[in-house]
């Protein structure tokens, strides 16, 4: 469904021989996968997540997004039709007044009944905590409540693919478990192909599949047991396992006989209490 062949990619600049972001990016993603993209400050991932819904196009090579090409004029917008993302800085994507008018403004855009848009727009206020805010004028929003709106914008489009760039990078700890929690039911219950880009792996060890980029290569693509195994190194491309994977790789270093793998704190405690 999102298909990238021999992708060559580098910013415009005044100076002349911008090293590319991507050079010759071979990289396929299936319906339905839940795929979480993690490497360090520059490695490219913001730059892919912009040329698969259209807001960059390649300089060579192919990408296709339900076999549609987003860097046609023609094509983008239907790509956008099945495309959402979510940014770290949701003030750039709220367009209402209130709430409940942000959330309006996409949706009267496709065309659809009053009773489908009302419907769309409960579920998403639900699905994103934000029923009591409906009518709240969108500036007296907190930054968390801003990112959540932004989310059930997204939501309310009932997009096939979601692509969330940073975007629990404002909510505070239970918001951010809230909003995993909703991932994973959007991912088991609805389909919906997930991108998650994050700095935070200890949000990824319930994706199908993560992929490190790294220099705008993808050089590790695996299950999230497979990818923090100790034997790949993860500091070599500036991240670090998530604490719990840490812990429990520590612990078995020292003789602990932990049975692996151990992805979550439940795992953990699990795996201890059954020595
Ligand atoms: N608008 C731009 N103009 C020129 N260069 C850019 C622009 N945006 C990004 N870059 C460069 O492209 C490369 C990839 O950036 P990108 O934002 O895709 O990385 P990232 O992995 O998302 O980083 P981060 O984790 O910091 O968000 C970096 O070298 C960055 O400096």
């Amino acid at each position: 469904m999102i298909e990238c062949k021999d992708l060559l990619f580098r910013y415009p600049d005044y100076k002349r021989n911008v090293t590319p972001v991507f050079e010759g990016l071979d990289l396929t993603i299936r319906k339905g996968e839940w795929v979480a993209i993690v490497g360090s400050n520059g490695s490219g991932k913001s730059t892919f997540a912009r040329l698969v819904n259209g807001l960059l196009k390649p300089k060579k090579g192919t990408i296709r997004v339900f076999g549609l090409n987003p860097a046609d004029d023609c094509e983008v917008w239907q790509v956008r039709q099945k495309v959402q993302m979510v940014f770290q800085n949701p003030e750039n994507q709220i367009v209402g007044a209130t709430v409940r008018e942000d959330l309006i403004f996409g949706l009267e855009n496709l065309g659809l009944s009053r009773e489908e848009i009302d419907q769309r727009i409960e579920w998403a206020l639900v699905q994103t905590g934000l029923s009591a805010y409906q009518h709240e004028m969108t500036e007296h929003l907190s930054g968390g409540q801003k990112q959540r709106l932004a989310i059930a914008a997204a939501l309310a489009m009932k997009p096939q693919i979601l692509i969330l760039d940073e975007a629990t990078a404002m909510l505070d700890l239970r918001a951010r478990r809230d909003l995993l929690r909703l991932i994973q039911t959007l991912h088991q219950e609805h389909h919906i192909t997930l991108l998650t880009i994050t700095h935070h792996l200890e949000e990824t060890v319930h994706c199908d599949r993560v992929l490190v980029f790294h220099h705008g290569e993808v050089v590790l693509d695996g299950t999230p047991a497979d990818i923090f195994s100790p034997e790949n190194e993860l500091y070599k491309y500036g991240l670090s396992l998530p604490p719990v994977v840490h812990l429990a790789h520590e612990l078995r270093k020292n003789g602990v006989p932990l049975s692996f793998p151990i992805m979550t704190e439940e795992d953990l405690v699990n795996a201890l209490c059954s020595l």
